[in-house]
């Protein structure tokens, strides 16, 4: 049997080294297809479950509770003594369409190019850029997956080859995946003037022209020189660059390159710094905060891994098995507590800049957003939003909101009972007259004295 399976390897086989060959199948009979493999065992989880969290997915015919009360949120107003940040009404359905369309037509995202240095980047002078900056790890090219449409297990789990291939940015556990800064291009430019697209046509045929009609090799290669850096047309509305990641696993150069692509690229509109929900704010993003205040870029700031800030909350509401939002007031504290640390540290960055300032054209955002993009049973946990967030801060979307700011609460106390009322005072107008009247008033009382031994 064996002999007869080694037939056609002995006749590829030059006939001295035959025999050997026979003789081998012979005394060592090779495993054969027909044998079937014994059943692996199942494989072992490699972390345990969280206590009393169960991993199956939600039952699909539960009433469906928001994890939190909404993905973004604004800072406390300065007349609330609680100092809570509250929840920022969410982007008009119109506009949603228009983002999602950007950052899910043409099938996805579109690899463009991955660059080691600064200098190697290709030039961009006409497409809105946005970069995702953040710690190792954070969930920076996660999120680049989740906004171009991959649910949470494929969005975090993208590797090798097809993943490349695909478009999709490539992720993994470690710290210190992602090496270059990787560009990917989003949705279609919106339509040129025809006038416009015919004249930069003619001027490339110009400028292709003049490399073979140059009366010397030095013209012929300037010319050359002159038609590589054309301004090719316009592909996409939006390019994205996944940037390497600081702290964990990276390096100085990086950093380097990094800060160049912050002071020199033409075409960034803003910087998206992603912070972990669960971890909160670290000395490398109180630093890199600082170099987007150094080069005046517009900033705003996406926490990640909020699904797990979630997940705890669950565990906890489990634990207090009571029905109702306890879970969601759990995760919605922890991330109050995360948000008012992000502010503090935006405001303590601000200090030392004339021109980075709060709501400034080339400052930061007061709204943060909160995401989930690798959550591996629902994925997407404010994902949609936070595609509206980028394309606003890359000016292809507008904010029409209407934000109102809730007024103070005050307790009153009425036949016993204590009710809460929102007042909201109007402004007094006071005239100079009156003004100079309280004064005059003010000069002519006896001045009290605060104690009798005083
Ligand atoms: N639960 C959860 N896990 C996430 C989320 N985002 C990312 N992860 C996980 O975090 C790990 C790191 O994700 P990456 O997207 O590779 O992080 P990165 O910021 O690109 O990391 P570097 O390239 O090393 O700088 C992966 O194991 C992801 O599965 C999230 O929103 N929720
Ligand atoms: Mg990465």
């Amino acid at each position: 049997m064996a002999s007869l399976r080694a037939t056609p390897n002995l006749l590829a086989m030059p006939p001295p080294l035959r025999s050997l060959l026979l003789t081998h199948h012979i005394l060592f009979p090779t495993r054969t297809f027909a044998t079937a493999k014994p059943p692996r065992p199942p494989r072992r989880a490699s972390t345990p479950p969280l206590p009393g969290f169960d991993p199956e997915p939600l039952d699909p015919t539960e009433v469906y509770i928001p994890p939190l009360e909404s993905t973004s949120y604004l800072p406390p107003p300065s007349n609330d003594p609680n100092g809570l940040p509250f929840p920022a009404p969410p982007p008009p359905a119109s506009s949603l369409a228009r983002a999602t369309e950007i950052f899910t037509s043409k099938g996805g995202p579109k690899f463009l190019y991955s660059a080691g240095r600064f200098l190697e980047l290709p030039v961009n002078t006409h497409t809105p850029e946005i970069c995702l900056i953040g710690r190792s790890n954070v969930g920076k090219s996660t999120l680049i997956n989740a906004l171009s449409g991959l649910l949470g297990a494929s969005a975090r789990n993208s590797h090798g080859v097809v993943a490349r291939k695909q478009g999709s940015a490539i992720t993994s556990r470690k710290a210190g995946c992602t090496v270059t800064l990787n560009g990917y291009g989003f949705g279609s430019p919106p339509p040129e003037d025809a006038d416009v697209l015919a004249e930069k046509l003619q001027e490339n045929k110009a400028k292709r022209e003049a490399i073979v009609k140059g009366a010397t090799r030095q013209a012929r290669r300037e010319a050359q020189k002159e038609y590589m850096q054309r301004e090719k047309p316009r592909r996409f509305a939006l390019i994205m660059v996944d940037m390497p990641g600081y702290g964990l696993g990276s390096k100085k150069d990086w950093g380097m390159e990094i800060q160049k692509y912050l002071a020199k690229r033409q075409m960034l509109r803003g910087a998206v710094v992603l912070i972990d929900a669960e971890a909160g704010v670290k000395d490398q993003d109180r630093m890199v905060l600082g170099n987007l205040r150094d080069h005046d870029v517009r900033t705003m700031v996406v926490l990640t891994k909020g699904d797990k800030v979630v997940d705890y909350a669950l565990v906890e509401q489990r634990k207090k098995d009571a029905a109702g939002t306890e879970g969601r007031k759990v995760a919605e504290e922890r991330i109050h507590e995360v948000l008012v640390g992000v502010w503090k540290e935006l405001r303590r960055v601000e200090r030392r800049s004339l021109t980075w300032l709060e709501g400034g054209e080339k400052g930061w955002e007061r709204e943060v957003w909160v995401t989930g993009a690798g959550d591996p049973r629902n994925g997407g946990l404010g994902v949609e939003t936070a595609r509206w967030a980028i394309c606003r801060l890359a000016g292809l979307v507008e904010d029409k909101r209407e934000i109102v700011v809730p007024g103070l609460d005050v307790v009153k106390k009425v036949k016993n009972k204590v009710t809460k009322v929102v007042e909201v005072k109007e402004p007094e107008i006071v005239s100079f007259d009156d003004i100079e009247a309280m004064i005059a008033r003010e000069k002519a009382r006896p001045k009290k004295r605060l104690h009798p031994s005083f």
